[in-house]
């Protein structure tokens, strides 16, 4: 469904992204992992058209992508969400869902029962005439997913949407990711939190100073020295395994 090929970028010297290609294959939820700052949000900007990459192709379903606009991208059934969520304020949750909708809905009045019907599942169904701004931030990063959601999309991108949220909250939006793609939208999740990598995740890559440095299931991923070593700093694998060992 997704297929990014040795796409590259630099940020006035900083190498964010260097020749990443990966495929996200249909129905699935797959994962983005990596440390701070190992070029996640750079390549789901590229992806879905924010920057244009220096090197490289994205196609989705079978179409070259690359370097179309994020509304071209969105009409074509890919959407990402936003790390940092800023609602319009002075507008209801409904209204902001609605923004979403337009994309496909021209009826002002269309858009805003089909925002309702996605609040729903998203668990925002009994907070749609408040004021988005006064939403917990757990509820603005469901609000987040729900106006992207609202555009209908085959392939939705989640930046961090579990950052920020206590494990209780947490637990709760595990399973709305899960009916998300078992009414068919394909998910990629940029995520820290591994308890729902763990969870949600079939496919997971992990990202380090703009490589792809392992692939594999969860499980598989975080055992691979390389990325304890991402993670942790040299030479920490081994410190791990000799402390293992000691303690057997
Ligand atoms: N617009 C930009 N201009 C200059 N440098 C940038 C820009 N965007 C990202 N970078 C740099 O590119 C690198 C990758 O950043 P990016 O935000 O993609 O990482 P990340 O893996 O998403 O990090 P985090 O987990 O902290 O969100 C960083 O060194 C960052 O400072």
């Amino acid at each position: 469904m997704l297929e990014v090929a040795g796409i590259s970028k630099n940020f006035g010297g900083v190498q964010a992204a260097r020749d990443v290609g990966f495929t996200v294959p249909q129905g699935v939820i797959a994962s983005l992992i990596g440390p701070n700052g190992a070029g996640k949000t750079t390549l789901f900007a590229m992806i879905t058209g924010f920057h244009r990459p220096d090197r490289g192709t994205v196609r989705f379903c079978g179409e070259d992508i690359t370097g179309l606009s994020p509304e071209a991208i969105a009409r074509r059934g890919m959407v990402r969400t936003f790390q940092l969520v800023q609602p319009f304020a002075g507008q209801t949750v409904r209204d902001n869902i609605a923004v979403g909708a337009h994309l496909h809905i021209a009826s002002r009045a269309d858009a805003l029962a089909y925002a309702g019907a996605v609040a729903r599942k998203v668990g925002l169904g009994d907070r749609l005439d408040i004021d988005a701004a006064a939403l917990t931030v757990a509820g603005r990063k469901r609000l987040e997913v729900a106006r992207a959601l609202a555009t209908r999309p085959k392939l939705i991108l989640l930046d961090e949407v579990m950052a920020g949220l206590n494990p209780s909250e947490i637990e709760a939006v595990i399973p709305i990711i899960r009916a998300i793609r078992d009414e068919g939208v394909t998910v990629l999740l940029i995520e820290h939190v591994m308890q729902a990598v763990m969870s949600l995740s079939e496919h997971t890559w992990v990202l380090n100073q703009g490589e792809i440095i392992a692939e594999g299931t969860a499980s598989k991923v975080v055992a691979d020295p390389r990325v304890i070593e991402a993670y942790l700093g040299k030479g920490m694998a081994e410190r791990m395994r000799a402390r293992e060992a000691a303690n057997a």
